[in-house]
């Protein structure tokens, strides 16, 4: 009887270790750097512990896309009704079409203490920023090259000549903005980009602001010391 007692001190400890703040992990990139199949492989890690943020968006569906899935293609009507609702916990127009992040889901899942992944631009990511200050961890996505990152867009083939050229053009200025993020990743090879994701996440939930059941599993260590 005793023993289980210990061990069930020795369980409640363990708990208390592990409770922690869920973060939003932001990735932000030029058009065609890979945010997508980053946000994607590490969504296919259950390891990885990650929810993945479904924005609205008025751009029309690639061939490739699932409606639900990769965003909620919407009407520009119903775009504007959300942002009046405040159902939007942040929005931006991004290469001539609307883009935002429901709220709803991002406050059932924080609240839960599970981590988030937003595929965003730069512009939704200071919005976020300043709305959820210490929960929110930025990561640029740099491309080894401008050549690399227009052949990835051409080889892509989801979007029309005058759409690619026209991301590319505003690829110069989302650039610009890679010193407001925590972290760079400049994605040459994906597996190591994926490595690197990996790494910054670990570090991340290491954090001690962000391990809430440390106090309480101190107190614990010390009263088993002052036992022992
Ligand atoms: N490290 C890599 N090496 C080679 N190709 C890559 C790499 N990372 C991504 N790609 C390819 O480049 C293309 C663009 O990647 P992806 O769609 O992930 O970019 P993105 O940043 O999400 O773009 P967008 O902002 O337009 O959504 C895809 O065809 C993808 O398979
Ligand atoms: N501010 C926001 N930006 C978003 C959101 N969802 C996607 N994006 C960004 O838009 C561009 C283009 O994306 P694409 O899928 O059309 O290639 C890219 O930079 C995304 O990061 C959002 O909810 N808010």
């Amino acid at each position: 009887m005793a023993g289980q007692e210990v061990d069930g001190a020795i369980d409640r400890q363990s708990e208390q270790a592990a409770m922690r703040r869920g973060f939003i992990l932001i990735l932000s990139s030029p058009s065609g750097a890979g945010k997508t199949s980053l946000t994607k492989a590490l969504k296919a890690d259950k390891d990885a512990g990650l929810e993945v943020s479904v924005s609205v968006t008025t751009r029309p569906k690639r061939s490739n896309e699932i409606a639900g899935q990769d965003y909620d293609f919407i009407a520009v009507e119903d775009f504007q009704r959300l942002r009046e609702h405040d159902d939007l916990l942040e929005w931006a127009e991004v290469h001539g079409n609307f883009y935002g992040t429901p709220l709803r889901p991002v406050e059932k899942h924080l609240a839960a203490g599970t981590d988030m992944i937003f595929d965003i631009d730069y512009q939704g990511t200071r919005q976020v920023r300043d709305k959820l200050g210490r929960d929110v961890v930025t990561v640029f996505i740099l491309p080894p090259s401008m050549r690399e990152l227009r052949s990835r867009l051409e080889r892509r083939a989801q979007d029309s000549k005058e759409t690619i050229e026209r991301r590319l053009e505003n690829a110069r200025v989302e650039i610009e903005r890679w010193g407001e993020y925590d972290y760079v990743i400049v994605n040459e090879d994906l597996d190591r980009s994926l490595a690197g994701m990996r790494a910054i996440l670990t570090a991340e939930r290491l954090r001690r602001d962000r391990q809430t059941g440390l106090p309480d599993f101190v107190d614990g260590l010390l009263a088993e010391n002052a036992v022992g």
